[in-house]
């Protein structure tokens, strides 16, 4: 790849970019957004209230108690078929791996720009450093740094760990345990969180945990830079994730707003609690019953702000459909089955993930099963 800086200028801007890659210290020192920063009108209307969304202590139900696991499986029934979402607190996650996350990921991002490039993304792949998805997408570029890593655990080695050491090298040889054992940690609470979901549907409890016993989740580290003019700008724009299920961690600056009765709401952080949400792939398996969370992330003029999101996934090859008594119960089947590989591959490859990500996999797959039918 040509390592020269090439001048790209927009309407109104001069824009150096390297190698289709962002220097975000160059890129907030400039008085005006970029116009391929800047997003439509109607993405940018302002959440003005707070979204009352359920905050569930997993105490009771982590430790067994009957009682508690009804009530917890009522109110996650309750918010997820409304708007996908709610926060949950005692749920067993070291509060100091997540301080030790946020201290890891710093180290990375406050790196200057040509050594977070070392460890850029190449191109078909998901994982390494990405600034603004420049390398993908050429207008509405998000105003964020990601750095993107596979986790899985149906195998011995620290596959966490020795990515980084592969790809980051020995400065970052405490990062890679770090985010290790926070890994660890989100499989753990997701896979209790997978069980109170088949339970809140009224499956059995176990019934869709084996679906992600020997799957790859993606770890995805997001930076979102102060920026100069947060009113047209987005750090990740309106979506739905593709994904199962999100445990997501945001750090105190606030941003991440939920769109649930017809409007933007904000969503206050708590540092001892994880946001919750779920994706497309769960709104297939609950046969549409639980909404996938429509959300984006704002970004503000005075402060950067970091999240940390765990995407839950499924094996990729495994047949995804929603369990027969819940299709018989709601009398049709409301999704095509499907597997992972192929939303994955429909999101990374075909079509820019957002609120109809769903919808349009549904049209594409069966379009390209007409034309290609399995032999
Ligand atoms: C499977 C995935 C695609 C994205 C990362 C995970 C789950 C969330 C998706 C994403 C964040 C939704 C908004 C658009 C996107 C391009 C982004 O802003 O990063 C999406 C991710 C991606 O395609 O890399
Ligand atoms: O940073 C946030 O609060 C949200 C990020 C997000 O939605 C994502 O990465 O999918
Ligand atoms: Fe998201």
């Amino acid at each position: 790849m040509d390592s020269g800086l090439c001048l790209v200028s927009s309407l109104k801007h001069q824009t150096i970019v390297q190698n289709n890659f962002y220097d975000p210290s160059w890129l907030q020192k400039q008085r005006h957004v970029p116009m391929n920063f800047v997003w439509p009108k109607e993405c940018l209307v302002n959440a003005n209230e707070e979204l009352q969304a359920p905050l569930v202590d997993l105490d009771g139900f982590l430790k067994g108690n009957e009682e508690a696991t009804k009530n917890v499986a009522k109110l996650i029934s309750k918010a997820c078929s409304t708007h996908g979402f709610f926060q949950v607190i005692n749920h067993g996650v070291d509060l100091s791996l997540i301080g030790e996350a946020y201290n890891q990921m710093d180290g990375f991002f406050k790196q200057p720009i040509n050594r977070k490039l070392n460890a850029r993304k190449k191109k078909g792949s998901m994982w390494g450093y990405s600034g603004a998805h420049a390398d993908r997408f050429s207008s509405k570029l998000p105003w964020k740094e990601t750095l993107s890593f596979p986790f899985y655990d149906n195998t011995f080695e620290p596959v966490v760990t020795n990515y980084f050491d592969s790809t980051l090298g020995e400065d970052f040889q405490q990062a890679g345990v770090a985010f290790q054992k926070y890994c660890e940690a989100m499989k753990k609470l997701g896979m209790k969180l997978m069980e109170i979901l088949a339970i809140s549907l009224g499956v059995d409890r176990l019934h869709y945990k084996y679906l992600f016993e020997d799957g790859c989740s993606i770890m995805r580290c997001n930076y979102y830079p102060s920026c100069q003019e947060p009113s047209v700008a987005l750090g990740t724009g309106p979506h739905c994730d593709p994904t199962t299920l999100t445990i997501l961690h945001q750090d105190q600056v606030g941003g991440l707003d939920v769109f649930a009765d017809h409007k933007w709401q904000t969503v206050k952080p708590r540092s001892d609690a994880f946001v919750v949400n779920i994706g497309d792939t769960f709104t297939a398996l609950s046969n549409g019953r639980y909404k996938s969370c429509l959300h984006r992330a704002v970004v503000n003029r005075y402060k950067e702000r970091r999240s940390l999101a765990f995407f839950l996934c499924p094996k990729e090859d495994k047949v995804l459909r929603a369990p027969q008594d819940i299709v018989s119960r709601d009398g049709t089947k409301q999704y095509p089955d499907f597997t992972w590989s192929r939303l994955l591959q429909f999101t990374q490859n075909y079509y820019r993930a957002d609120e109809a990500t769903l919808q349009n996999f549904t049209k594409w797959l069966i379009s390209s099963k007409t034309t290609n039918p399995l032999p």
